[in-house]
């Protein structure tokens, strides 16, 4: 199977009569997309009326069809899979339950086999299969989230913050593990803070501030713009091209 495209059209979404995003088009190509932005940016909203989770208005095409708003399972049928902000894991539950309940729309034997998948591509869990996922650490339940994301073998991943509250080690291996997941064929759709490293493991990005796009364009410009570079990478590394 190919690898997904998105394409946004005009969406707006928000909570309740509060609008957070207004107008926004954008695309997910294959590859990795990140998405920057400061704290309250609406870059977490937009991944939740991606998913179906919050209501939302506007076209969201995946691959030339309409995805419906406001129906989670409808767009996990679909192909599209999110790892929330902050993991939320079932903490009582062992990895490997966690794990099994991301492939709560497949079959038993779609389930094994991807459990195995799942333990190939993270030997970390594999090891770990048995333990409470509440009692891992911060880097390895984040490798459990995505991995539990990636049971239901989505065609479009959405990934919010994987790095929040990791010590740079860890960011680094997250990141290089949504790279492995884009270069695999799964599109990936990845909000981050950690704005060099994602642009430096990114193919394209957007910037939204306000709940809207400033900028956009291929990783490697957005990591050389000024904007960008003066707003995100500190006034040092502006000045220092
Ligand atoms: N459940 C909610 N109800 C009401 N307002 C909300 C809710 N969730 C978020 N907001 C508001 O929506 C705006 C955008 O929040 P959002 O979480 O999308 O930002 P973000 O860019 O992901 O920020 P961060 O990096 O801090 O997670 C903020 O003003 C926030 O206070």
């Amino acid at each position: 199977m190919s690898p997904a495209h998105l394409r946004v059209q005009g969406l707006a979404a928000g909570y309740g009569g509060f609008l957070v995003l207004r107008d926004l088009s954008l695309e997910a190509a294959p590859g990795l997309t990140v998405i920057l932005g400061p704290n309250g940016a609406g870059k977490t909203t937009l991944l939740k009326a991606l998913a179906g989770l919050i209501a939302r208005t506007g076209d969201v095409l995946l691959d030339g069809e309409p995805l419906p708003p406001l129906n989670a399972s409808a767009a996990v049928r679909r192909g599209l899979s999110l790892v929330p902000e902050g993991r939320q894991l079932f903490a009582q539950m062992t990895v490997s339950e966690n794990l099994e309940l991301g492939g709560w729309l497949s079959t038993k034997a779609e389930r094994t086999e991807r459990l195995q998948q799942a333990f190939a591509d993270f030997p970390k869990l594999r090891e770990r299969a048995q333990q409470l996922a509440g009692t891992m650490s911060g880097g390895e339940q984040q490798m459990v989230a995505v991995a539990r994301a990636m049971m239901s073998a989505p065609r479009l991943l959405l990934l919010d913050e994987p790095s929040l509250g990791l010590a740079p080690r860890m960011v680094d291996e997250l990141l290089a593990i949504a790279r492995r997941i884009a270069d695999a064929g799964t599109t990936v759709l990845m909000v981050e803070q950690n704005v060099r490293k994602a642009l430096a493991v990114a193919d394209r990005g957007y910037v939204l501030e306000r709940g809207a796009l400033v900028a956009s364009g291929p990783a490697a410009e957005l990591a050389r713009s000024s904007a960008v570079r003066e707003a995100y990478l500190g006034p040092q590394a502006a000045a220092n091209p």
